[in-house]
């Protein structure tokens, strides 16, 4: 195994150990460090924990199936923890997620999870966002007018996600990968973006979803202290 995947399995392991305990429902996130906290709740079940689990894409489905890790159907119920990765992290804990294209169904899993867990390795972690391309999910049937709205109301450069074919979501959508340069108010820009008609989510996760990071350090997982206010 390389160093890198050591770390996310370190941060993996770590989030379910430290904050799943039987008889929770745990909502599963995608991407390769949510991948480990996967494959530690698979233990945990083999083990004797019954543990259910909520998956935030078809690929995190397919590999709780093999784990033998129960599902239950979602729809927006209250679940106890959900543990993701994320592709940035802010000074304030707000993120940029959706690197793997699950933003909608990661985002509606950290909103009706009680207590959302973001598990990064250290590069993860920003000043502000905006490094990162920010993913917006768009209706195909729109997409070209979204492209053209974010392009002249942000000067932002936009760049369709996939080729020919196009990448599309789990959710049948369109991903529009969006150059801010840097972010100062992500929940205003998330705000003023989904305010575009065809636009369905985007990855930006304002800070107050967030309750807790974890980061694999070389010398082990440090869990951060939150210090801006919610
Ligand atoms: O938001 C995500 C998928 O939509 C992932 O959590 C994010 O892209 C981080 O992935 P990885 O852990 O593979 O770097």
């Amino acid at each position: 195994m390389s160093a890198a995947d050591d770390s996310k399995r370190a941060v993996g392991f770590a989030a379910v150990d430290r904050y799943v305990r039987s008889g929770m429902c745990v909502g599963l996130g995608t991407g390769t460090t949510a991948h480990w906290a996967i494959e530690r709740a698979g233990e945990r079940v083999a083990a004797g924990d019954a543990l259910t689990a909520v998956a935030t894409s078809h690929a995190t489905e397919a590999l709780c199936r093999e784990r033998g890790i129960p599902l239950v159907p979602f729809a927006g119920r209250e679940i106890d923890v959900a543990i993701d990765g994320a592709d940035e992290v802010a000074g304030d804990w707000s993120l940029t997620k959706g690197g793997g294209g699950a933003l909608f169904r990661e985002k509606a899993v950290a909103l009706a999870a009680r207590t959302f867990v973001v598990i990064v390795t250290p590069e993860k972690l920003v000043k502000r966002l905006g490094a990162f391309r920010t993913p917006v999910e768009v209706v195909p049937f729109a997409v070209e007018y979204v492209e053209r709205a974010i392009a002249s109301a942000f000067g932002a450069q936009v760049v369709r996600r996939g080729g020919d074919p196009p990448f599309l979501t789990d959710n049948g959508n369109a991903i529009l990968d969006c150059a801010f340069g840097a972010i100062g108010d992500p929940a205003a820009l998330d705000g003023e973006l989904r305010g575009i008609h065809g636009v369905v989510a985007t990855g930006l996760f304002s800070n107050d979803l967030t309750d807790a990071v974890l980061v694999a350090e070389p010398d082990g997982v440090r869990e951060l202290t939150r210090r801006s206010p919610r």
